[in-house]
């Protein structure tokens, strides 16, 4: 969707009654405990892993009329620039939700799509020398190739130009028009066409120019369509009351709130004198009394849209448009659905998730237009912070962005969708430097997990055929790992469910960081070299090591699938068993005693840090025309020399 911006959200928001917000987190404790069993039974014949265990048990995999529904969406983006890191981070968030909540069961309806009408597209078509359809089509495709380069798992992708979806925003236009909810009325006012909105004066910069876009507001006087939002006012407040999670993170309200309690002061002292003039003067506008202020939902300047029934010389607003394809977005493919028939295809949506841009829009407007319409509204509307470029918002109007595909191409979708789910707290702005993505998916990815996995498989290799002595569950028993993992893997469960995307990531990487410590402390290599029971206890402790990275595989799923997918292959299994693995996969106990692990080969190449290597080549004697090794082969050596010097 157009980023029509929202630092007004506060003045918007702040009009309805201040809340408290709060959220409670609740974390689960596991008795701990020490006991080792003695039977150690190495097992004579090998065999392939037998998978009737709690790895995969498919009654979680809810059949789907059984399954509860989890409806997701992210912002339709609009289509006047191909889609940037941000696009990109909002996506993979969602992707891990829906992610997420599928290994919990859930029947997931993932909605992502392109926003594509608006003078904003008309423009940026002309000026491709393109007509606007011709112009959508190219910019929504790169939107889908790079939702596919980067394994977004959407269930739908809507167009806005899709004619099932102008269907729809007909029928609710006619809707809202019957319910007396429409006016026809002249508006005159500061136009942001970046933002495709209307602005208060006290919003914008100097010179009128537009916060986010940097650009100034243009005089602008239409004969309009409004849509009575200031109708809505009190039942606004009342869903926020009633409904305290409905916008989150908590602190984005607590924000505003804050700001709030000085601005109704001030808003109920102006309010009073308002009263008392209008009381003198013995007049009483409706809307007035309220906060909310009616939009314009027509455009009569804009072609590019669809028409207003009954009225071909204007336009239907775009976000009055773009707002409707969550909900047209549900309907069968190929459908011409009308607005029930989509609305009971998975209506409400339980999440929306958007940058906080657009909150605005999401929590004020759309509930609004829902009402009027008679429609539920969404259960939560969840407003993340910004990817940044030197402290601005990183975005297609100001050009400033970061390009997805070369960080895709250059380091593989797992890295990048790690990087921005682990090291930007979900809520919260973050910025972007290459030093720390390589360091940081270098340090997580390759070493704490990667290398433990291989190192455990090496050895396993060397001393054990590469099978599993015992099931994990007997090779654990009163083992403090076991204990660590089981707290480390409901926290974070806990977190996924609280969209604490970038704790979840932690808890499981804290797993790998026990599973590293529980390798040095116990030394397995040097306990192998001594044979009899210290062998066999070297052995039990491999099966612990790599029960704990087959959780780690499952946790880890929804925000780096690929990678844990590659883990999961080590450990033995096969791509039918990793696609219908559940949350529930996630209880200590999945390996048994038998299994034989595949070869062990690196599950991520380590990124070369060109300015490490710059420095290394500057001072290293030039070498005899050697050939580059591809990174691969790199890590897969590393690895070896690893394994042999344990
Ligand atoms: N810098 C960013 N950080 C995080 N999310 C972003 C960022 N930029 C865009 N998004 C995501 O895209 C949504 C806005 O989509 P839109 O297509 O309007 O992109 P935009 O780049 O903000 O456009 P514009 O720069 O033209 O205003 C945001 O609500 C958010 O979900």
């Amino acid at each position: 969707m157009a980023a029509r911006i929202n630092y007004s959200v506060q003045n918007t928001l702040c009009l309805l009654n201040p809340l408290n917000y709060s959220v409670n987190a609740k974390t689960t404790h596991f008795k701990t405990g020490l006991n080792f069993s003695k039977n150690l039974i190495f097992p004579r014949k090998l065999k392939r892993p037998t998978f009737c265990t709690c790895a995969v048990s498919n009654n979680d995999r809810q059949s789907s009329e059984a399954a509860e529904t989890f409806v997701l969406t992210t912002p339709l983006y609009y289509v006047n620039a191909p889609p940037h890191m941000g696009s990109a981070y909002t996506t993979i968030a969602a992707d891990a939700i829906a992610r997420f909540q599928r290994l919990l069961g859930k029947k997931v309806i993932f909605v992502t799509g392109t926003d594509e009408h608006g003078e904003k597209i008309a423009a940026a078509a002309a000026a491709a020398g393109s007509t606007p359809s011709q112009h959508c089509d190219v910019i929504s495709q790169a939107y889908k190739t790079l939702w596919k380069d980067l394994e977004i798992s959407h269930d739908k992708f809507i167009r806005t130009t899709d004619p099932k979806h102008e269907g729809i925003v007909k029928e609710f236009y006619s809707r809202v028009l019957d319910k007396g909810d429409i006016y026809r009325a002249d508006y005159e006012g500061l136009y942001c066409v970046n933002c495709e909105e209307y602005k208060d004066e006290k919003e914008l910069l100097d010179n009128n120019c537009c916060p986010m876009h940097l650009k100034p507001c243009i005089e602008r006087k239409e004969d309009n369509y409004f849509f009575a939002l200031s109708k809505y006012q009190k039942q606004l407040e009342e869903n926020l009351t009633q409904n305290p999670n409905f916008v989150q993170p908590p602190f984005r309200l607590n924000e505003i709130q804050y700001l709030v309690i000085a601005v109704m002061f001030i808003w109920c002292f102006c309010q009073l004198l308002v009263q008392l003039f209008m009381l003198l003067m013995h007049r009483y506008k409706v809307g007035s009394k309220s906060g909310l202020k009616d939009f314009s939902i027509s455009r009569a300047s804009v072609d590019w849209g669809i028409p207003v029934p009954n009225d071909n010389k204007q336009t239907i607003y775009v976000w009055f448009d773009a707002l409707l394809g969550y909900i047209s977005a549900l309907s069968a493919e190929k459908e011409q659905p009308d607005l029930q028939t989509a609305v009971s295809s998975g209506w409400p949506a339980s999440l929306h998730l958007i940058g906080k841009d657009i909150l605005r829009f999401h929590a004020v407007y759309w509930p609004a237009m829902l009402m009027s319409a008679g429609l539920d509204l969404p259960k939560k509307v969840f407003g993340h912070g910004f990817l940044t470029k030197d402290g601005m918002k990183m975005g297609k109007s100001l050009g400033n962005t970061l390009e997805p595909n070369e960080l895709v191409h250059n380091f593989g979708s797992d890295a990048v969708r790690y990087f921005f789910l682990r090291e930007v707290e979900f809520g919260s702005d973050g910025d972007y430097s290459e030093e720390r993505f390589i360091n940081i998916v270098n340090a997580h990815l390759a070493n704490t997990i990667g290398n433990l996995l291989n190192r455990t498989l090496g050895l396993l290799k060397k001393n054990c055929q590469s099978t599993l002595v015992v099931d994990s569950a007997v090779a654990a028993e009163g083992n403090a790992l076991k204990d660590a993992v089981e707290k480390l893997v409901e926290k974070a469960r806990i977190h996924y469910e609280n969209l604490s995307l970038s704790s979840a990531c932690e808890a499981v990487l804290e797993i790998g960081n026990a599973g590293n410590a529980y390798m040095d402390e116990n030394a397995p290599w040097t306990r192998f070299k001594q044979g009899g029971a210290a062998s066999e206890a070297a052995a039990k402790d491999l099966v612990v090591i790599l029960e704990a990275m087959r959780i780690v595989a499952i946790a880890l799923s929804p925000v780096a699938p690929s990678f844990c997918w590659r883990i999961y292959e080590q450990l033995g299994y096969s791509k039918d068993h990793f696609n219908t693995v559940t949350w529930s996969g996630t209880k200590w106990g999945g390996l048994k005693g038998g299994q034989v692990m595949a070869q062990p080969k690196p599950v991520f190449a380590r990124i070369e840090n060109k300015t490490e290597l710059e420095d290394e080549a500057a001072t290293r004697k030039p070498v005899k025309s050697k050939q580059k090794k591809p990174q691969a082969q790199v890590a897969a050596e590393a690895a070896e020399s690893l394994i042999s010097r344990n």
